[in-house]
């Protein structure tokens, strides 16, 4: 397939989405009723069974490739005192990831996942916000393309991953021009900035959608203009993987904020997704209800790198071997 080199290009190729197996779904369902345990007594984990059988297409689906695809971005407004860290840190991180030094490393590996890296022309940050758009369409459909490309053809889950230094304030702009709202409700600690710190996140995010109107129009526009390379290519990895049926576990919120941008561009196009858990991140919560999307864990992380994606396909694999090794009623013996 062609790279796509416009959004309209990106819209169409996501204009014909799978869906779910319904019967696969009723199988997982019926299936589910003989297992050995009152109903529903599983609670979290019996849905997640049937939604991952719609997904695969079989009663008893099984996460067997895990990936988690990592992308790292610079970002023209971490110059402004956005960050408690210096721009330099998102390539020293990735030589981390590269080394296996990282937390992503540790929680890839315990999840069976494979850890794909990808950085985004990291010695060219995107133009800062607040004086107008931080790419060019063809900038953002390159980092589209990326994401989309990182899909192992192999995966049978994707957990989307970024690091980019100030990327926690280009995912408050996204979310204030996407979903409305004042800055402040948007901006949080990220690496830990102090309050003063926080001032300038909201002032950054008030001046960004001042010098760019035209964000607050379309979410892809949204994208060019307030968002970043590494967060477009989690939005084009999201995307290849509804095109191909491939469930997602997404991470926190520079991740969710990424997801908005999917969902609120293409129906239908986040319903393969999972919210894996609700980072510290203040704004996370509301970004993640504004999607209707009900976290499955809360651990007080503030990392992203795809940790606490990766974290959370423990709970999918739970929910597979329960729904796959469990006996029946019948099978053992057990009254009903
Ligand atoms: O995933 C999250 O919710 C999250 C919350 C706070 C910080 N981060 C990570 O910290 C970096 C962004 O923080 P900051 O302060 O530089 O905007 C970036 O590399 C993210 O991966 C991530
Ligand atoms: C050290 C460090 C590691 C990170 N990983 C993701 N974001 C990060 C930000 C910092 C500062």
């Amino acid at each position: 397939m062609p790279p796509f080199t416009t959004f309209a290009d990106f819209r169409n190729r996501l204009s014909d989405l799978p869906l779910p197996d319904a019967a696969a779904r009723r199988a997982a369902e019926e299936r589910n009723r003989q297992l050995t345990k009152p109903p529903g007594s599983l609670g979290r984990l019996e849905e997640l069974a049937v939604w991952l059988a719609g997904w695969q297409g079989t009663a008893r689906p099984r996460i067997e490739r895990p990936q988690v695809a990592l992308f790292a971005g610079n970002h023209g407004v971490a110059r402004r005192g956005v960050s408690a860290y210096p721009a330099e840190v998102t390539a020293q991180m990735v030589a981390n990831f590269e080394a296996g030094g990282a937390a992503i490393n540790q929680l890839a590996r315990i999840a069976g996942a494979r850890l794909t890296v990808r950085a985004l022309d990291l010695d060219r940050p995107t133009a800062d916000f607040t004086q107008g758009p931080a790419m060019s369409e063809e900038e953002c459909c390159a980092a589209l393309q990326a994401g989309w490309e990182a899909l192992d053809p192999e995966a049978d889950l994707l957990v989307p991953g970024e690091m980019g230094i100030g990327n926690t304030t280009a995912a408050a702009a996204l979310c204030a021009a996407i979903l409305g709202g004042e800055p402040e409700t948007w901006v949080g600690r990220g690496t830990g900035v102090d309050e003063a710190g926080l001032a300038r996140k909201a002032e950054a995010v008030a001046l960004g959608l001042r010098a760019n109107p035209s964000a607050r129009r379309d979410p892809l526009e949204a994208l060019r203009c307030l968002g970043g390379r590494e967060i477009a290519a989690m939005t084009g990895a999201i995307a290849a993987a509804r095109a191909r049926g491939v469930p997602v576990l997404l991470d926190g919120f520079i991740c969710t904020a990424a997801a908005v941008v999917l969902a609120r561009s293409v129906p239908g196009g986040l319903d393969h997704a999972l919210a894996a858990h609700r980072s510290a991140e203040a704004a996370h919560g509301a970004a993640l209800e504004a999607l209707g999307l009900d976290p499955l864990l809360s651990l007080g992380l503030r990392l992203g790198e795809g940790t606490g994606g990766a974290l959370a396909v423990a709970v999918l694999r739970a929910a597979c071997a329960c729904q796959d090794g469990m006996a029946t009623f019948a099978e053992a013996g057990v009254s009903g």
